[in-house]
């Protein structure tokens, strides 16, 4: 999985690569693969300074990822020395010749390795990619920008959205109704999976909706809307809604989640920007496709596998679908805009820019009391980080905003 993220692949497509690659791997053993590459890359910082003194020449690619995932798993995962120094030695073995040539020396490096906690706990955790790290401190300042690498590498909780209020959900409630969940849990195991009482769903995803307000009977489409954590919570509060995603296989995923929680859509496999309702709608909600880099707690192999090129283009499409979203509202209609992401130019600089654009779309700023002040931004919208609610855990990072229609 290390080596296909090096390739440029996601975690979960290097996942998908090596169910194919071993069949023989258990659920528990594919998880635990999962579990072991994902806190290899959120601690990389740390396993290469402890490497760095220990090795005199950066060895090829893949032994380098072998001894990572070993310095991580004995003074990460506080693993047993002995166990992960020969398992990594049997897996330079089984490598091609090279990697059977460095065998001796993976050996000698990790047992020395062993004996470095001081410097994996002295070293920082790995620094923001510059292009993500440049607007970030010019948004918020250098503090803030460390504080998100820091929690970037504390990782995430397993957070879940109740169907209804009151129904039993496992994990502790948080102040906005999510639950949430520390140690990582089987999902499919927990109780109420099977009854549909509730779906996985960072708690910041869980806000865009909450900040729509959807009533009853309200016509509601949601313009990017696969997989569906959000369509399950407009249907779920009991709107009539129109599900919409470009992507028919992600669409498919959407179908299933809610034949699960036993809530319906109208779903729609097209382009958003050629989509029309027959008739102008209470609410839209658009929850643009954007760099996701928001998400870093959960997805450590972002900064590695992108670069800031697609940061404009996703603007220039985040613009289009909101000058269409606007045009499908009824006057008074509201549109919520939401995307995972910590880049400004697709948050605050995108609603600056609509605003420009769109006279007849004003802020409506969430009501005082109802959420943290320190989420509120200047704008009027709301902005979550994942240095936010430090005592909680954290949240991934999204901006969003609600516009209304006036007149
Ligand atoms: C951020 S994800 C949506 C997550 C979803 N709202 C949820 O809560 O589960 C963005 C989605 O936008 C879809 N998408 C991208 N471009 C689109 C377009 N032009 N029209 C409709 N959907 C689009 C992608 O297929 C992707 O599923």
């Amino acid at each position: 999985m290390l080596a296909a993220v090096r390739e440029g692949v996601t975690l979960a497509e290097g996942e998908e690569a090596l169910a194919d690659l071993t069949p023989a791997l258990t659920p528990a053993e594919r998880a635990r693969a999962r579990r072991l590459a994902a806190m290899t890359l959120r601690h990389r910082s740390r396993s290469d300074a402890v490497l760095a003194g220990l090795i005199d020449r950066r060895p090829r690619p893949e032994v380098m990822e072998l001894l990572q995932l070993a310095v991580t798993e004995m003074l990460a995962g506080a693993e047993a020395p002995h166990g992960a120094v020969n398992a990594a030695v049997a897996l330079a073995r089984s490598g091609g010749a090279k990697a059977k040539a460095a065998a001796g020396m993976v050996n000698a490096v990790l047992r020395r390795a062993a004996e470095r906690q001081a410097a994996w706990d002295a070293a920082s955790p790995p620094r923001l990619p510059d292009w993500l790290r440049r607007p970030v401190v010019a948004q918020w300042g250098e503090d803030i920008a460390a504080a998100i690498e820091a929690a970037h590498e504390r990782g995430a909780a397993l957070d879940l959205t109740p169907r209804a209020p009151g129904v039993p959900v496992p994990g502790a409630a948080l102040p906005t109704g999510s639950h949430r969940l520390q140690s990582g849990a089987q999902v499919t195991a927990l109780p109420g999976y099977a009854e549909g009482d509730w779906w996985v769903q960072d708690a910041a995803a869980a806000l865009p909706v909450r900040l729509l307000a959807p009533r009853p009977g309200e016509t509601v489409a949601d313009l990017c809307a696969a997989p569906g954590g959000k369509t399950m919570q407009l249907a779920a509060a009991g709107a009539r809604v129109t599900a919409i995603d470009l992507s028919p296989q992600r669409l498919a995923r959407l179908a299933a989640n809610l034949a699960r929680v036993g809530l319906e859509a109208e779903t729609v496999a097209a382009d958003a920007l050629g989509w029309t309702p027959s008739a102008p709608l209470d609410a839209v909600l658009l929850d643009a496709p954007c760099s996701a880099t928001g998400t870093i707690r959960r997805h450590p192999e972002l900064p590695l596998i992108r670069d800031g090129a697609m940061i404009p283009e996703l603007v220039r499409l985040q613009a289009q679908l909101i000058n269409h979203a606007a045009g499908l509202l009824k006057p008074g209609g509201r549109l919520v805009y939401a995307v995972c992401s910590l880049h400004p130019a697709e948050g605050e600089g995108q609603l600056a820019t609509a605003l420009a654009r769109h006279p007849g779309l004003a802020v409506e700023p969430p009501a005082p009391g109802d959420w943290p002040e320190e989420w509120i931004t200047p704008q009027g919208a709301i902005r979550t980080r994942p240095d936010h609610w430090p005592e909680l855990g954290g949240l991934d990072g999204f901006f969003i905003a609600r516009l209304r229609r006036c007149g």
